[in-house]
């Protein structure tokens, strides 16, 4: 387990403070954001309302799991103020006192911090895994407030440089389906408790541990609230790479839990099917809005989306928002940026609603097949890019203009299949081989990446363009979330099993989170070149087009439940570029 899924929290009631903290130190959002509920609620819960008396503020925090709690809303983290920090200025003894057992350590403090005396504190669990504490004195960090209370997070704990973040797995099982179901087959999953999984099959049975299983009886909402995707978000937001992928064998059920039954076609039922069945995606870009309109409130800066789509089809690189493009596109990369894809048509957006319509529209110019094993089935990988960007201030001087680059993937990827099985000819055949090369090579890395003797060596990466896109999720500087989808039924033990092996050995993946930030005069650079090559783009539309108006259509948005929707959007991006770059 890596540390950074043991969190530390204290809640501690402070007096009145006269003098504000100092803000120094960009902080690492909590790794928990459930917890960090919990912990306040719990305070809540046992008190009614805020504690007055020291001894009754002493708290430790459950050792829940992130992911398998709902995070209710609290009225005390709300509109919390901007993240500061401060030196904690002694503690001393600190295993003195055990009253919870050995995993819980706990000691009154007595400190100034800017004329403040800190009565008692509280703080988490030792780490499982090393036992080591995660208080050893030092730097810690004010998350949260509400009147006079405080919430601490050990910084020591969370430094960027040093903290890794473990890649998490979850697994979700679909139902059996009709064509199964005519062969009669059996399931041959069991789930034991909501982590553990149990195939019973052919072959010797065998258990598996991932960070949450979600079984045939599983909503979406409930992948939604318990997967850990509200994490990532978050994460995004505070400007690291995010990423959620979904792996496994076709028709197995990576579309369905990313965007919902049907892939696109979930944009054409109506409302009520659409709040019902959404998947992943559209849940998490809703949170994704949520948070961003409350983070814009509290900062007082606003946040710029960056949005592109694309997807790996036969080894080539589509723009599946621009499929005019016909050329295949390159993975470049660069020591900055990492890998990325070349002249990949980006485009602001300022609605969920846009977003959605980009989401619907790249869907349906994805290239899709109807084979043996799945009606719709996707024959490519698809990479969603939310580049999520707000100004602030430098870090070492706040007079310097910084922007701060968070990113959230989503990407779905093409199924592994056996030919003899899928019945692939001709055309669906070379896509077949295209596809089963590159999950090849996705697994080598994973296998690679996950031996302590091989991680340190040569990882393939290059060997794909799927690998070298992912190169950051898999032991690079993102946050990673893996969706492994099985079917349960014995027809496919060969490929649940093969699906497991890889998603258990992707939860040894340990990433080094790192916040991405860039001076605001490079932003603006960038954006000026962009904005040119846009303009020059566009003139030479105009003219393919004949078309002398000055005004372009506007973005078609969501207002009706029926039909495709269709847009426009390179004008409105414009118009955002052109709005930014003059606010700037
Ligand atoms: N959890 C589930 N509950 C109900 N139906 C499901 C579930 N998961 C998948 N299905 C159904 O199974 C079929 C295949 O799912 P889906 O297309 O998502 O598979 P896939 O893994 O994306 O396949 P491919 O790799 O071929 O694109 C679809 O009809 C889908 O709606």
């Amino acid at each position: 387990m890596s540390k950074a899924s043991v969190e530390t929290y204290s809640v501690i009631e402070l007096p009145s403070i006269s003098t504000p903290l100092n803000s120094s130190r960009r902080q690492i959002p909590t790794n928990n954001d459930n917890q960090k509920t919990k912990t306040t609620e719990l305070y809540t819960a046992e008190n009614g309302s805020p504690a007055q008396s020291s001894s009754a503020r002493v708290r430790f925090l459950e050792p829940c799991s992130a992911y398998n709690t709902t995070p209710k809303p609290s009225t005390l983290i709300k509109n919390v103020p901007s993240v500061d920090s401060f030196e904690a200025l002694s503690i001393e003894n600190i295993n003195d006192f055990h009253p919870d057992g050995p995993n819980s350590v706990s000691r009154g403090l007595q400190t100034d911090i800017s004329n403040a005396s800190v009565i008692d504190w509280v703080l988490g669990q030792k780490s499982s895994s090393t036992g080591d504490s995660l208080i050893n004195g030092g730097k810690y960090s004010v998350i949260s407030k509400h009147r006079s209370y405080y919430m601490f997070r050990n910084e020591q704990a969370q430094d960027p440089s040093t903290e890794k973040d473990r890649v998490r797995v979850i697994v979700r099982i679909r139902p059996v389906n009709n064509r199964e179901m005519e062969k009669n087959d059996r399931s041959i999953l069991h789930c034991e408790g909501e982590t553990s999984i149990l195939v019973e099959g052919a072959q010797p049975s065998r258990r598996f541990t991932f960070d949450s299983v979600f079984d045939v009886s599983s909503t979406q909402e409930d992948v939604f609230h318990y997967s850990g995707i509200k994490r990532l978000v978050d994460m995004a937001i505070e400007g690291y790479i995010s990423t959620c992928f979904a792996y496994g064998q076709t028709g197995s059920g990576k579309t369905h839990t990313m965007l919902g039954p049907g892939g696109a076609a979930i944009f054409r039922m109506d409302e009520n099917y659409r709040i019902k069945n959404f998947g992943l995606v559209p849940r998490a870009i809703n949170y994704l809005f949520q948070r961003l309109r409350e983070k814009a409130q509290e900062t007082n800066t606003p946040f710029y989306i960056r949005v592109s789509y694309c997807e790996i089809y036969n080894e080539q690189i589509r723009d599946l928002i621009n499929p005019g493009h016909t050329e295949s596109l390159q993975v470049r990369g660069s020591v900055e940026d990492g890998f990325y894809v070349g002249n990949l048509f980006q485009t602001y957006i300022e609605t969920m609603d846009e977003l959605l319509t980009i989401l619907e529209e790249g869907e349906l110019n994805r290239a899709m097949a109807s084979h043996n094993l799945n009606d719709t089935s996707s024959r490519s990988h698809a990479m969603l890019s939310i580049q999520i960007e707000q100004d602030i201030q430098g870090n070492d001087d706040p007079k310097e203009q910084m922007t701060r680059q968070g990113k959230l993937v989503f990407v779905d990827l093409a199924g592994s299949e056996k030919v003899k099985v899928s019945l692939s000819k001709g055309k669906q055949l070379t896509e077949t081989n295209n596809i089963n090369k590159s999950l090849l090579t996705l697994g080598t890395c994973i296998s690679a990446l996950s031996d302590p003797v091989k991680r340190a060596g040569h990882i393939p990466y290059r060997d794909s363009k799927l690998t070298r896109l992912l190169a950051d999720s898999l032991g690079g500087h993102g946050i990673t979330l893996m969706i492994a989808c099985i079917s349960p039924a014995s027809s496919c033990e060969n490929e649940s099993l093969s699906t497991l092996r890889y998603a258990n050995r992707a939860k040894n993946i340990e990433n080094a989170p790192i916040i991405k930030t860039d001076s605001k005069e490079n932003v603006i650079n960038r954006l000026k070149r962009e904005v040119r090559k846009l303009k020059d783009e566009n003139h030479e539309l105009r003219q393919k087009l004949g078309y002398q108006g000055n005004t372009l259509p506007k973005i078609k948005t969501r207002s009706s439940d029926s039909g495709s929707l269709t847009s426009m959007r390179s004008a409105a991006s414009m118009d955002i570029y052109d709005s930014r770059q003059d606010n700037q």
